[in-house]
Formats: structure tokens, C-alpha cells, sequence
């Protein structure tokens, strides 16, 4: 069953409480934080204290991506914000290896996030250990880019290496995820679909959802 986690980046923060009402009346799985500090991306988004709002207001699975340098400092803070995932980026953690053990040692679910040009073979000691793979298919800072092919390829290879271990490992793409190229993303094997300016950002939100499954179904 592939799973729609759609990004808040590209919703009203003026109106954020209808606005994830929406996505979940539609029918979505997950609700995609994307949370960035100026420093590891060129952007600055938003922290805890609107994740534990949100996490008031909504029953959805918070999938919480830290696009933040040396994310140990603040995991604590999003565990207590309600994170039901949190996703840290490989080239943002010094001991990657120490950062996944400190998010599991809260009882979350945990992700570890490659940027396009970052190859596979990092995931070589640290993939037993985690419970989803996040690729990214543009580079991380901003909603609304355009989606990197070359990364069809790069999710064939690493559901490849999941299988070959016998893992249960979740395969999350983000960016520049639209209904037209979502089946191709899929095929490739993605089962998590980050879509952010195409729920968010579309006149009619249900009736993305609606076009998202069909295509994904
Ligand atoms: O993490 C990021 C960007 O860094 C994403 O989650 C984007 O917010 C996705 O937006 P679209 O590319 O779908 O508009
Ligand atoms: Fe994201």
C-alpha cells in the first residue's frame, strides 16, 4: 500500500488548521513537517512548537524531515512535539550511526534522508537499523522545484538493496512529486509519495488526492 504524505511547506500558515483538515478528509496517510534551519538548507521553515500544535489538531502520522545540521541537539524537542517519525539527513549528522540510536531510544519510528548527489553505499552500515529511507529527488530547501530523474534509478538500486537483506524498510521520495510522474516513482519502487505544491498548492485538494491514488493505485 503506498502511503501520500503531503507537505505542509506548501500550505497557508495563515490557515494551516483547515488547510490539514482538508488533506485529511481527503484521505492521506501522513503529514509531511519539513523543518529547516538556514544553515544545513538555504531556507528556514518552521520548529517544534508548530509541530505540537499540529499535532493537536490532526490524527494523521506526523513525518517529521529535519533538514537541520547536527539534529541531536533538538530530537527531544520533536519527540515531545508529537513526531511519529523523525527523518535526519545523513550529511547533516556527524555520527549518523549515535543520531538513529538517540531517535529510537524515544520510541519513534526513524528515517535517515540522502540528498540527490549522495550516494547509496553511505547506507551500507546503518540500514538494518532504520525504518525508512527517504530519497530525495530535488535538493532540499524549497517546495516547488523540479523533479531529478536520475533518481528513478537511484530508488531501483536501493529497493534492490533492501530486498537483498530481507528488510522491511519504507522507500520515501520527496520532491517534485506531481499526479503525472508519481506512477513512475512508484514503479520504481517508492511506497511513501511526498507531494507538497501539488496537494497543498492545487485549487482543489481532494480532488489531487483523488488523482494521486488513482494513479498510485
Ligand atoms: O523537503 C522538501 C524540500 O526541501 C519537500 O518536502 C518539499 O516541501 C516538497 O515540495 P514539492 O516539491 O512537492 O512542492
Ligand atoms: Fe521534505
Amino acid at each position: 500500500m503506498v502511503k501520500l504524505s503531503p507537505s505542509i511547506l506548501s500550505a497557508n500558515f495563515a490557515n494551516l488548521k483547515e488547510d490539514i483538515e482538508k488533506v485529511e478528509k481527503a484521505g492521506v496517510d501522513m503529514l509531511h513537517i519539513d523543518v529547516m534551519d538556514g544553515q544545513f538548507v538555504p531556507n528556514i521553515s518552521i520548529g517544534p512548537v508548530v509541530l505540537k500544535s499540529v499535532s493537536k489538531i490532526t490524527n494523521l502520522i506526523l513525518d517529521v524531515h529535519l533538514m537541520i545540521d547536527e539534529p541531536d541537539r533538538y530530537i527531544k524537542e520533536f519527540v515531545d512535539g508529537g513526531a511519529n517519525i523523525i527523518t535526519v539527513h545523513l550529511e547533516a549528522c556527524t555520527h549518523i550511526h549515535r543520531t538513529i540510536q538517540l531517535i529510537k531510544s524515544y520510541g519513534v519510528k526513524v528515517g535517515v534522508s540522502l540528498n540527490p548527489g549522495t550516494p547509496l553505499n553511505h547506507l551500507e552500515y546503518i540500514l538494518d537499523d532504520v525504518d525508512m529511507v527517504l530519497l530525495m529527488s530535488v535538493n532540499p530547501g524549497f517546495g516547488g522545484q523540479k523533479f531529478i530523474p536520475a533518481i528513478k534509478d537511484k530508488i531501483r538500486e536501493l529497493k534492490k538493496m533492501i530486498d537483498a537483506r530481507g528488510l522491511n524498510i519504507d522507500i520515501e521520495v520527496d520532491g517534485g512529486i506531481k499526479v503525472d510522474n508519481v506512477k513512475e516513482v512508484v514503479e520504481a519502487g517508492a511506497n511513501v509519495i511526498v507531494a507538497g505544491s501539488a496537494i497543498f498548492g492545487a485549487d482543489n485538494v481532494e480532488e489531487s488526492v483523488r488523482s494521486f491514488r488513482e494513479e498510485i493505485k
